[in-house]
């Protein structure tokens, strides 16, 4: 079986929530199962080794909350820094702030300011791309800190919300969920 067939066997799939007309995506059962979660941060590394034009990034960027699962595990196997992307006032210091629009509502991102140094290159991880508002306001981040970012990474894709329209950059993901 490959990965993504794997992979997408695990998903929990449930319609409704958390509000009516969502069908929500649940990454845990994959890291319920040691087998699995080792074949997701082995596929991920992977990739990130095999595109951009073999391209090392300096930093691996995790958003709030499910980034922050899978971000330092892939930095750690990169040899590279990690990240956070955090929801508003949970930062201690100096941050940058971005505001922005989910698929069920709206949200603060910021990042520590100094954390990605000028001309650093950057990969967002993240479970999910849904609108791309996370994503997209991450990648701002990533511009007002001065570095730049390489590709857009996560588990689930759902094409047909045209997320990845609004990204400044190429983003990969290994399951496709349907409309
Ligand atoms: O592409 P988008 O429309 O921005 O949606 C995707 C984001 O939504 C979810 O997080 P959520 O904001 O629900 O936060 P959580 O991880 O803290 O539950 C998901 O983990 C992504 O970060
Ligand atoms: N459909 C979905 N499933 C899981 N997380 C999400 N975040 C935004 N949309 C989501």
């Amino acid at each position: 079986m490959s990965d993504v067939t794997y992979l997408k066997s695990l998903l929990g799939v449930h319609p409704d929530f958390p509000k009516k007309g969502v069908t929500f995506l649940d990454i845990f059962p994959i890291l319920r199962d040691p087998v699995a979660f080792e074949t997701l941060i082995t596929h991920l590394t992977h990739h990130i080794l095999t595109s951009n034009n073999n391209i090392r990034p300096d930093v691996i960027v995790g958003l709030d909350a499910r980034g922050f699962l899978l971000g330092p595990i892939i930095a750690m196997r990169l040899n590279c820094s990690f990240v956070p992307v955090r929801k508003g006032g949970k930062l201690p210091g100096s941050v940058e702030v971005v505001k922005y629009e989910k698929e069920y509502g709206t949200d603060e991102f910021e990042i520590q300011s100094g954390a990605i140094k000028q001309g650093q290159n950057c990969i967002v991880i993240d479970d999910l791309i849904a609108t791309g508002g996370s994503a997209s306001a991450a990648g701002e981040l990533i511009k007002k800190s001065g570095g730049k970012t390489l590709e857009y990474v996560f588990i689930v894709g759902l094409p047909f919300l045209k997320g990845h329209e609004k990204l400044d950059a190429p983003s990969y993901w290994i399951v496709e969920a349907e409309d």
